[in-house]
């Protein structure tokens, strides 16, 4: 898992957000049609949202599931479930981690579509479609989670070249 203490940083704009989400859309457009989305909260709500208008699918359901206190990981904690197998949904999640939403998830809707915009490696064996993979030492900013604000060199980060 990236924790607090991981090197490396990948802050996601609005834009890129927007743009990584449509790239799903025009994957799962492929492999469709969907019975409905199914929105993993809250990480997934944004893309979810991007997605359903894409490919314009109303029918939208949620799976509620808490597993970090801020970037500290414990375990997870299922709010609200869903009803059925899961046959023709597509699960939306901001990303895949350590994979243990993902197991829940599995576990809880087997027939669905896993699909997630980012994954690291641990996770990425878990979900079905991704866009983009980052390294397992990489802590991922969403947008929603940010505001601008000063940032050190990276020189000054590393302690001098
Ligand atoms: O692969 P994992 O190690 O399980 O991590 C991935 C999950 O962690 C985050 O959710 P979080 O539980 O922090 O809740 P949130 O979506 O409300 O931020 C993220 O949105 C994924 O759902
Ligand atoms: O890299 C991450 N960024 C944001 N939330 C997360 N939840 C698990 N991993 C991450
Ligand atoms: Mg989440």
């Amino acid at each position: 898992m990236a924790d607090k203490d991981s090197v490396k940083h990948f802050p996601v704009s609005w834009e890129e957000l927007h743009r990584h989400a449509k790239a799903l859309a025009w994957r799962m457009a492929e492999k469709g049609p969907w019975q409905g989305i199914v929105a993993v909260t809250r990480g997934g709500l944004v893309p979810a949202a991007i997605i359903a208008r894409e490919l314009d699918i109303r029918l939208i359901d949620t799976v509620c599931i808490s597993s970090y206190d801020h970037q500290n990981q414990r375990e997870a904690r299922v709010l609200k479930g869903f009803d059925g197998d899961g046959e023709g949904w597509l699960i939306i999640d901001d990303l895949v981690d350590t994979g243990k939403t993902a197991t829940v998830l599995r576990k809880m809707i087997p027939k669905a579509h896993f699909a997630t915009i980012y994954a690291k490696p641990a996770g990425r064996p878990l979900v079905d479609t991704f866009i983009t993979e980052v390294s397992q030492d990489t802590w991922i900013y969403f947008p929603w989670d940010v505001e601008l604000q000063f940032t050190q060199p990276i020189a000054q980060q590393r302690g001098g070249l």
